[in-house]
């Protein structure tokens, strides 16, 4: 305790010399403070108590930062203290060193990775990008490529580089990349992953591969859970608080992450946190057709909040992402995922089991028949008190994730009332929890549109061009670069990376790996039956694809035509509508069985492959083809 109690007060006095010494800088509404000294921190008692090392570690860090703030030349204070702000964030001195898993997969070694040729040289010193970055070791691989870490060799820092391959193969796959840029160079904050650079492909109209340097983290936050045993009540406090902050941001720009998860949280042994993974988020616009913005929607089942295991309503709320750093923050008190459900009637059985079956009002709102039904049917569960599903853990932790976890999205809190529970007394301080303005529908209007591959290597190219900012200036005035071959370093770093490729996970069978989030070619959606007849726990899959006729809340009779397949248990000749089954088919996951899938590692892996609007129809014949 005592090392937590230390960061926590090292943490709470910052905040305090700082608004005395910063206060001009500062906006000064003070009835936004919910750190203030009256608001006793819970930890008061354990720091009277506590290590004094540490308390005077923490002590001296934080009194260099102010003493530093002080010494600010008269003129510089505001910009100095806000960079200062920035970069050193939290002084988490206190908090014991996170274990974080060696992730290196190769090491180059003899690798070639210092040869230049004679043009090649010439063109990097000239432009100065391929010189710029010296890959080292494969950190991780994901559905769309390869992660390397890398020197920077302009700022002497170290960064991740993913490399895409073959963006364009699907324009549904380029799509979501040029979301995940988008988003993550509009959403800059200190939890969430910077992109720092986009490397300049050779061509504008042939580029294929496309490289993205990230800031460099250690870890993910589904290692530091498996391979830390003894996490803190502040380590835990201190992590929920961050994801908590970057998620009031995220919303405050009307984006839905859609897939929180411990593997997209980022993890550097000093506690930091960042989530990352934008591929499966959205911008929400009050215009825009809910139905659209829904059908594509496959998070991870683990972390789903009920209402889209059941396709309860057709708008969804941010509460969704709530719901799902409920489900983390109850991973990291216990060392083990909530509720590992293995299809989504399973996972609203896990559900219930924990919380109680839901009381009628909150039934009564769901506006999708079935899932109501369903619900409604269940043999009655009385909730099990988190004290005693998590017995360990500081009752003030609790009754925030209750409150994260209430089954009806209505009941959750913002991430901004959840910062300011009194959990985080004396670590939470508004003014370190920013928000952001909505995000301009310009930047997205590519999303009501119907876009060819040209389109999205257009629209894509011009987002990188944002981190080229004399060559968008070029592209602005017009000028055409269509057969202007500009020099680049991505020439060398396809050499490395396919060099590292090829002997990553060298020993092991590893399978490469395919995309997860893919939307579905039509083609692939039509599928003859038999290939997915050997598909064992695919039921999810086979079944779940109804999502436009949910969503459409189709007349009865067309509910009772789809559940003349339904063979669930508790189908009895009057009660068609509301098994497990044909709930199954009304979920708003939808899927196919044949796409191709990770090699699975866990079950959380069974992330259900993304389906576009596009792809509806074919899965919707297919659908009901199964059921004929
Ligand atoms: N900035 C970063 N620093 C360190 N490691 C990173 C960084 N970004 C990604 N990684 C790691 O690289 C791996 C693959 O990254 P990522 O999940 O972004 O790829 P992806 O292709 O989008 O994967 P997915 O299949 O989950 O969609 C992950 O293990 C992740 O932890």
């Amino acid at each position: 305790m005592g090392s937590g109690a230390t960061l926590v007060d090292g943490v709470r006095r910052w905040f305090q010399r700082r608004s005395s010494t910063t206060s001009s800088s500062l906006p000064s509404n003070n009835n936004n403070k919910r750190n203030n000294n009256n608001n006793k921190s819970k930890y008061n008692s354990n720091i009277d108590h506590g290590n004094d090392s540490h308390v005077s570690l923490t002590d001296l860090r934080a009194e260099s930062s102010t003493v530093q703030r002080r010494e600010t030349k008269p003129g510089e204070e505001e910009e100095s203290s806000i960079l200062e702000e920035e970069q050193q964030d939290f002084d988490v001195s206190g908090l014991k060193i996170l274990q974080v898993p060696l992730r290196t997969h190769f090491k180059p070694g003899s690798m070639d990775t210092q040869k230049k040729g004679g043009l090649e040289t010439e063109f990097f010193t000239e432009y100065g990008e391929a010189n710029r970055y010296q890959i080292q070791e494969v950190i991780g691989k994901g559905s769309y490529g390869v992660v390397g870490s890398a020197i920077d060799s302009h700022t002497g820092e170290r960064v991740a580089i993913k490399k895409i391959n073959d963006v364009f193969e699907h324009v549904s796959d380029a799509t979501r990349i040029l979301r995940e840029i988008k988003l993550l160079r509009l959403l800059r904050h200190p939890d969430i992953v910077e992109i720092k650079h986009i490397m300049l492909p050779p061509s504008r109209r042939e580029f294929r591969d496309i490289y993205v340097v990230f800031e460099l983290m250690e870890s993910d936050l589904h290692q530091v859970i498996k391979a830390n045993d003894d996490l803190t009540p502040e380590h835990y406090q201190f992590f929920l608080y961050q994801l908590l902050r970057g998620l009031k941001y995220i919303h405050t720009a009307n984006v839905f992450h859609r897939d929180l998860k411990p593997k997209n949280i980022l993890a550097n042994a000093d506690c930091k946190l960042k989530i990352c993974d934008f591929g499966l988020a959205r911008v929400s616009f009050n215009d825009a057709p809910s139905a659209i913005f829904w059908t594509d929607y496959v998070a991870t089942r683990w972390y789903r909040a009920p209402e889209l295991c059941g396709s309860f309503f057709s708008k969804y709320t941010p509460a969704i992402d709530i719901w799902s750093i409920g489900c983390i923050f109850a991973e990291m008190l216990t060392g083990k995922p909530l509720f590992p459900g293995k299809n989504v009637v399973h996972q609203l059985d896990l559900m219930t089991d924990l919380l109680g079956t839901p009381p009628s009002e909150s039934i009564a709102r769901i506006r999708n028949e079935k899932a109501r039904r369903y619900l409604s049917s269940m043999r009655k569960k009385q909730p099990v008190p988190f004290a005693q599903k998590f017995p360990n853990a500081d009752p003030l932790a609790l009754r925030l994730l209750e409150r994260l976890l209430a089954f009806d999205p209505k009941d959750r809190p913002t991430a901004e009332e959840a910062l300011s529970d009194p959990y985080f007394n004396g670590l939470a301080n508004v003014d370190r929890e920013p928000s952001t303005q909505p995000i301009s529908k310009l930047e997205f209007e590519f999303e009501r549109r119907k876009l060819t591959k040209d389109d999205v290597r257009e629209l894509i190219y011009r987002e990188i061009l944002e981190y080229h900012p004399q060559m968008l200036q070029e592209y602005l005035r017009g000028g055409d670069q269509t057969s202007f071959m500009y020099p680049s370093g991505v020439d060398r770093f396809k050499r490395q990376f396919a060099h590292l490729e090829e002997h990553y996970g060298k020993g092991e069978k590893n399978t490469p790996l395919q995309r997860q989030h893919a939307s579905l070619p039509r083609e692939r959606v039509t599928a003859p039956k038999d290939e997915t007849d050997n598909q064992n726990n695919d039921f999810e899959r086979r079944t779940a694809a109804s999502v436009a006729t949910t969503l459409e809340s189709p007349p009865k009779s067309q509910q009772d035509g789809s559940d003349n397949v339904s063979t669930g248990a508790q189908n009895g000749p009057n009660k068609p509508n509301y098994s497990a089954r044909s709930l199954l088919k009304s979920a708003s996951i939808s899927a196919s069985k044949c796409i191709g899938v990770k090699p699975r590692q866990d079950l959380e892996e069974e992330t259900i492959p993304e389906v576009n609007e596009e792809a509806i129809d074919g899965i919707a014949q297919k659908v009901a083809a199964l059921h004929a």
